[in-house]
């Protein structure tokens, strides 16, 4: 990493209150490499430069830390890692978070495997697979304290890909860009259906660049109905509460 993006990691985390060590700034900058790299084999990821690297991926991952809801030793799994964002930076930062990045193509995981085992990140433990076959999966269901989850689907599919997996009174931390107030409500009405109710939804500027984002916290209260969810891809192509693509 450049002088300069270094810098401007440092300014992103600041600006979020988080501090990085400089163990943690040299994982960063490897990661960097590894994907710049990766990217050039297979395509993982639509940002190349270091600037969209550092503030795009990386700074927006760790956003999702706002709040403190990710504070802890707590089981995490990150619904469509693609090339691991947010579970990479966030296991950089969160040492004690046991995080499972799940995506169901086979050779995103495959570089988050190879990219964790590179950076020595071993509280990484990337699968394979759709969200809906594991939250109908015994070892999964009910398993999770957290889900995490960016830049996947509108909120109402979200929620049925995610609740299933969390425990009562588990959390999911959904970073989103802006959002209107039909996909709040659609949200709020499928998490209602599937054992969840929307905590909060709190609107935030992306440091640096001034994007707009909001941080949907959804909390697990009750049981999923054993009904939910749908079959794969049935939540994304006829989302609860909302409009299919
Ligand atoms: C736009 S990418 C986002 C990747 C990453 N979260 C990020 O922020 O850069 C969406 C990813 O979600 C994965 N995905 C979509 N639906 C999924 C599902 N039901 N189960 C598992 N992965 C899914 C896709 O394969 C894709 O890699």
């Amino acid at each position: 990493m450049t002088p300069e993006g270094s810098a401007l990691l440092r300014r992103g985390l600041n600006a979020l209150r988080l501090g990085a060590t400089d163990d943690q700034m040299a994982l960063f900058a490897r990661l960097l490499d590894l994907l710049q790299e990766g990217n050039e084999r297979v395509n993982l990821t639509a940002l190349k430069t270091e600037e969209d690297i550092v503030l795009k991926h990386f700074v927006d991952s760790a956003s999702c830390l706002n709040g403190g809801h990710l504070d802890g030793d707590l089981r995490v799994v990150d619904i469509g890692t693609g090339a691991g964002f947010p579970s990479l930076p966030l296991a950089i930062l969160r040492p004690e978070l046991r995080i499972t990045p799940l995506d169901s193509i086979r050779k995103k995981v495959d570089f988050v495997r190879a990219t964790a085992q590179a950076l020595g990140l071993d509280t990484v433990h990337p699968m394979v697979g759709r969200a809906e076959t594991l939250g109908r999966s015994p070892e999964h269901r009910q398993r999770y304290d957290r889900v995490v989850v960016r830049a996947v689907a509108a909120l109402p599919i979200l929620m049925e890909l995610a609740l299933p997996l969390l425990a009562e009174g588990g959390l999911l931390v959904a970073q989103k860009g802006a959002i209107t107030e039909e996909e709040l409500d659609a949200g709020a009405n499928a998490a209602a259906e599937v054992g969840g109710e929307v905590e909060e939804a709190t609107p935030f500027l992306l440091p640096v660049l001034g994007d707009a984002r909001t941080l949907v916290v959804v909390r697990k209260v009750r049981a999923t109905p054993a009904r939910y969810p749908r079959r794969e891809g049935v939540p994304t192509q006829q989302p609860l509460f909302w409009r299919a693509k």
